[in-house]
């Protein structure tokens, strides 16, 4: 059984209530603490003080490159589960070893990106299902810091909320387990695509936020009533003067 299995399901995404998590744990099971890090010590030491307040922890490109896959191990040493954020992207046949070399890290979740294709994203998921206990793949659609303007200059005239719902109908007819997009296209990747794809969500700010670099928003309590599965926060929990605090309060608008 792979970790996201215990996910209480949240009926908001249309899942059936399953009374095996108490409302705290299962409030722990939806909040990812994106570890924007430069260093392992930094990382361990902001893990440290979040200790008992949640149980997921992300590990991007900063920390990851920086760190290696002796942060993951750290972090799974201390008991917490691992989105590991990637973001792969490249031609079919070099993600498809990538997921061959980061398939035995240990950790639960693998980000790549949408917007690579269906070649490489069933390349991808092809190579994730020869090897057991492998992260479920996550494909990435608009980034939450990309606006309309932002993505017109990328050559894409449709609106993000267009084009997420097509990269994410393509991805996970490609074959990965999830998607990532903001908390303004949840609720109409959830009509669209139904109860069966695992929905991750940053862009989370509540009202007292700084959006710093993210762009399409919503708060904690907001992402989960339009069918988040989970949420990634970052800096309102990490740069908070206590982040077990921040956290707690995340967690108590995101209870079942
Ligand atoms: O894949 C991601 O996790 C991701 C995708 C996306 O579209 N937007 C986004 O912000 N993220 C990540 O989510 C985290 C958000 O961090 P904060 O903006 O500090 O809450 C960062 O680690 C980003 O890398």
């Amino acid at each position: 059984m792979t970790s996201t299995e215990n996910l209480l399901p949240n009926p908001a995404a249309g899942e059936p209530t399953r009374p095996r998590l108490s409302a705290e744990e299962a409030a722990k099971q939806r909040l990812i603490v994106a570890l924007d890090f430069p260093s392992g010590t930094e990382a361990l030491a902001m893990a440290a003080r979040l200790q008992g307040s949640c149980t997921w922890m992300k590990v991007g490109l900063e920390l990851y490159l920086a760190a290696g896959q002796k942060i993951v191990d750290d972090l799974k040493h201390l008991g917490f589960d691992i989105f590991l954020d990637l973001k792969l992207h490249d031609i079919p046949n070099t993600v498809a070893g990538a997921v061959r070399s980061v398939a035995s890290s240990g950790a639960s979740l693998l980000t790549l990106h949408a917007s690579g294709g269906p070649a490489m994203l069933s390349a991808a998921a092809e190579a994730a299902s020869t090897i057991q206990d492998a992260p479920r793949l996550l494909a990435v659609t608009v980034l939450t810091s990309m606006n309309e303007q932002e993505l017109l200059a990328t050559g894409i005239s449709a609106s993000p909320g267009d084009r997420v719902l097509q990269l994410g109908a393509m991805a996970m007819k490609a074959g990965v387990a999830g998607l990532v997009c903001s908390p303004l296209e949840t609720a109409s990747l959830r009509g669209a695509l139904g109860t069966s794809p695992l929905l991750v969500v940053p862009g989370i700010r509540s009202a007292t936020d700084a959006k710093g670099d993210q762009s399409r928003t919503a708060s904690p309590a907001e992402a989960i009533a339009s069918g988040a599965s989970m949420l990634v926060v970052g800096r309102p929990i990490t740069t908070a003067a206590d982040p077990a605090e921040a956290a707690a309060q995340i967690l108590q608008k995101i209870r079942p």
